[in-house]
This record gives structure tokens, sequence and C-alpha cells, in this order.
């Protein structure tokens, strides 16, 4: 698993085993595997959101979920990122199946493998930029004095070197998704997933943010983005279709 607290926000993404990933000839072997995956919502009534949802994500790779409103695709990204858990099927996370695991162990997971990007952006917003940034390192107990250098490294990397010290109130719309951005690959995760990571941003903002992104796939990191926009789409490497809680 990568260190989270190792250091610089860029290089290249290592095997469990601590070697480089590398794969079968169809390209590098999966981050995450998901086999019949199902999630029913108890109600009353019950809802059927994934009905056995086979796929894999990996490694530099931008994959895109669409489909149309109420077809599953937060209920999926909620699986992927191990805030929900399903009701039937297998999810491995790198290799490691999570089906099973504590809360905890879940939660310690997630916290360590994944990154997310919202489209409200969900930052704290009595926090500065680069506290907000700082946070998952918090979380993950990286010494105070290391958790600085990281967060301004992955603001710069967001072209936010100049925001560090005030607080996202004051930032644009734009400048605050590349704050979220930047949240979100502080700890190198493995894996970012994002959820209309542009729905509140114009053209020229979104295609900032999907710049950042592609650039996270260059590094060999696995990017999923949920989007209703088909040009955020078109730029993926991978789509997969969800229609009434069925991947395609
Ligand atoms: N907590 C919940 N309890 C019960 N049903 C739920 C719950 N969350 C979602 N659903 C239902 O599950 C189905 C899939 O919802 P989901 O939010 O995953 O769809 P979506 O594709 O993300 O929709 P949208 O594009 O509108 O955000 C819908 O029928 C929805 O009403």
């Amino acid at each position: 698993m990568t260190d989270p607290a190792a250091g610089p926000v860029a290089g290249p993404v290592v095997g469990p085993a601590g070697g480089p990933v590398v794969g079968p000839a169809v390209g590098p072997a999966p981050v995450i595997e998901m086999a019949g995956i199902a999630k029913t919502y108890p109600g009353p009534p019950p809802v059927h959101a994934l009905t056995d949802v086979t796929l894999d994500i990996r490694p530099g790779r931008l994959a895109a979920i669409v489909g149309p409103s109420g077809s599953g695709k937060s209920t999926l990204l909620s699986v992927l990122g191990l805030l929900d858990v399903p009701t039937r099927g297998r999810y491995l996370l790198q290799g490691r199946d999570t089906t099973d695991l504590s809360e905890r162990a879940r939660t310690a997971l997630r916290a360590s493998t994944l990154g997310f990007v919202f489209q409200a952006f969900h930052l704290v917003p009595h926090l500065t930029c680069v506290q907000n940034v700082a946070l998952p390192l918090v979380h993950l107990g990286v010494p105070r004095a290391r958790r600085r250098p990281q967060a301004v490294a992955a603001l710069e990397s967001v072209g936010l070197g100049h925001r560090l010290d005030v607080r996202p109130t004051t930032l644009s719309g734009g400048e605050r998704q590349r704050v979220a951005v930047a949240r979100a690959i502080v700890h190198r995760p493995a894996v970012v997933l994002c959820d209309e990571p542009t729905g509140n941003l114009d053209t020229a903002n979104s295609a900032r943010v999907m710049d950042l992104l592609t650039g996270l796939v260059a590094q060999d990191r696995a990017v999923v983005v949920v989007t209703h926009e088909p040009e955020v789409a078109a730029r993926a490497d991978r789509v997969f279709k969800v229609v009434d809680g069925r991947v395609s």
C-alpha cells in the first residue's frame, strides 16, 4: 500500500509488495475488483439500487460512471468509497477483501487508500486552505511537522501555492474545487473518487479540474468520476453505464 506519509504528492504508484504495478498485457493489475455486487436499501419498500455489478478499476486510468438520475451511480460510488456496505458480492481494494471488514478497519482503509472530491467541495469554512488540505493527514496520524509541507506541496500541484493561508470562502468556485482536489491527493491515495466534480463549475474551470484529474491518472492513480457531463465522460478511458442498478 502507498505510504500516505511518505513524501511529495507526485510519484509512481507501487504495488502491494512494494514493486511497480505490473499486470497482464491488457494493462496494469486492477486496484479495485467488484464481483456480483448488490445493494438493497431495506425500505420499506426495499430498493434494489445495485444488481450484480462486476467491474474493475485500474491504475493510470480515468473511469467515468454515467447514467440517468436514480440509476444507482451515487450508490456505486458510496460502495466503491467504503462509505456503504454492499448487500451481496465481493469487493477487493488493492487485492484486499473489504467485505467483512470491521467499521474501524473500513475507515482506516478508506483514509489511507482513497481520496474524495465532491460537487459541493465540502471544505471546512473556518480552516485555511492549507489546514483543509492537511485534514486527511491529521486523520492518518501524520506528525504535525510533516503535515504542512505535504499540504503545501499538494496545493502547489493544483496551482494554489499562493493561497495557502486564506480561507476557502474567499476563493472562487474553481479555486475551491482545486483545494478539494489537493485535499483528495495529499496522502497519495491509490484511488480518487469524484462525485460530479465539475457540476458547480463553468466550462473553463471544469476543464482545469479535469486537467488536474487526468494529471493524476498520468501519475498512475486510478480516478473514478460520476458525471452527467458528456465532455467529462469523453475524457475517460472507460465509461461504466448504470441503468436500473446494472452496470455495462
Ligand atoms: N438511503 C437510501 N434509502 C433508500 N433508497 C435509496 C437511498 N439512497 C438511494 N436510494 C434509491 O436508490 C436508487 C439509486 O439512487 P442513487 O442515488 O444511487 O442514484 P443516482 O444515479 O446517483 O441518481 P442521481 O443522478 O439523481 O444522483 C434510487 O431509486 C434512490 O431513490
